[in-house]
C-alpha cells in the first residue's frame, strides 16, 4: 500500500515503525520539519517532502498525523489533491462529519492509536464514517494491525472512550513506572539497576494477569499477606486515593475528547 503521513511527529513514527517491521508499504511523510525528515529517512526508508504532494492517487491512502488544532487547514490543502482516496485521521476529538466538510469526501476512518505501535504493542481503536466500502475497513485494518491490535467502534463517541484508556493509557503507565523508579531509586538503588527492576517487575506482572484465570484484583491480594509489607503499601495508596485518582484522571481525559471535538469540529 502507497501511504502518505501528514505529519511525522511522536505517533506517526510509532505508526511507522510498526509499519517498517512488518514491510511491504510504500510511505511517504509531510512534514515541515528537515531534520524530523531526514531521521525518518534514515530509520525506516521513507520517502520525504516539506509540502503536500501536487495530486495523490484514489488508491493512495492519506494518514493525518497533525496536531488537532493543524487539522482543518491541513484537510482544506488536501482536499483539492485528494482525487477521492481513503483518509485515516489518527486526530484526537476531530470528528467525521468535520472533516467531511473540509475534504469534501466521506471516505475517512478515525483512528485512535498509541505510542507501543512502535513496537508493535499498539491498541488502535478504529471508527469508520458511512462513507466507507469494507475494502476501506479492511485497508484501515491492515495498516493498524502492523502497530498491534486493532478494535472497531460501532459509534463515533467510542473513540473518546477509547482514548482515555488506551490512547493516552501509556502515558498513565509510564507516570506509574517513572514513581516506582523513584521509589527504586530511594530505596537505595542506582538507577540503572532501579529501571532493570522496575520494567521487569512490570513485565512479569502484565505476563501473569495475561495468563493467569484468575480476576486482577485477586492476582493482587495473593500478594498481600496478611498484615505484612505489601499490605501497608495498598493501605496508603487507598487512603491518597489513588485507584480513585486515576479514574477520574481517566474519565478527565474523555471530558477532553470529547471538547476537543466541539471546540475544533465547528465551521
Ligand atoms: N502522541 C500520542 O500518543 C497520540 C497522538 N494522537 C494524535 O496524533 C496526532 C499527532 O500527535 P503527536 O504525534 O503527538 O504530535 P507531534 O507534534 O509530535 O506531531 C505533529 C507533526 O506534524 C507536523 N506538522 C505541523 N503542521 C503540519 C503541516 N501543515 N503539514 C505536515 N506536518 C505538519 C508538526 O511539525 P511542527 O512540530 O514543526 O509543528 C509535527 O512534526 C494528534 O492529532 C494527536 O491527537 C493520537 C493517539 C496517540
Ligand atoms: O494527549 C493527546 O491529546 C493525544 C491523544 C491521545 C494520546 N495523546
Amino acid at each position: 500500500m502507497q501511504i502518505t503521513f501528514i505529519g511525522g511527529g511522536n505517533m506517526a513514527t510509532a505508526i511507522i515503525g510498526g509499519l517498517h517491521q512488518q514491510g511491504g508499504h510504500q510511505i511517504h511523510v509531510v512534514d515541515p520539519n528537515d531534520a524530523k525528515l531526514a531521521e525518518l529517512a534514515r530509520d525506516f526508508g521513507v520517502s520525504t517532502s516539506a509540502s503536500l504532494p501536487e495530486q495523490l492517487s484514489a488508491d493512495d491512502i492519506v494518514l493525518l498525523a497533525v496536531k488537532p488544532q493543524q487539522l482543518k487547514e491541513v484537510c482544506q490543502a488536501l482536499a483539492p489533491r485528494l482525487n477521492g482516496g481513503m483518509v485515516l485521521s489518527i486526530a484526537a476529538g476531530i470528528r467525521c462529519d468535520a472533516m467531511a466538510r473540509w475534504l469534501g469526501s466521506e471516505r475517512i476512518v478515525r483512528v485512535m492509536p498509541n505510542t507501543p505501535a512502535m513496537v508493535g504493542k499498539g491498541v488502535s481503536g478504529l471508527y469508520a464514517a458511512p462513507g466507507t466500502s469494507a475494502a476501506d475497513r479492511e485497508h484501515a485494518d491492515t495498516i493498524m494491525q502492523a502497530a498491534g491490535i486493532t478494535v472497531w467502534l460501532d459509534k463515533e463517541e467510542g473513540i473518546d472512550d477509547i482514548t482515555c484508556v488506551s490512547g493516552s493509557g501509556p502515558a498513565y503507565v509510564f507516570y506509574f513506572i517513572e514513581s516506582m523508579i523513584e521509589a527504586a531509586e530511594q530505596a537505595g538503588f542506582a538507577a540503572d539497576e532501579a529501571r532493570r527492576l522496575v520494567l521487569a517487575t512490570f513485565d512479569g506482572a502484565v505476563e501473569l494477569a495475561r495468563q493467569s484465570p484468575l480476576p486482577v484484583a485477586t492476582l493482587r491480594t495473593n500478594v498481600m499477606s496478611k498484615g505484612g509489607t505489601t499490605e501497608r503499601a495498598i493501605s496508603r495508596f487507598e487512603a491518597e486515593g489513588v485507584k480513585a485518582a486515576i479514574i477520574a484522571g481517566a474519565m478527565d481525559c474523555r471530558d477532553r475528547s470529547i471538547e476537543m471535538g466541539q471546540q475544533l469540529s465547528q465551521d
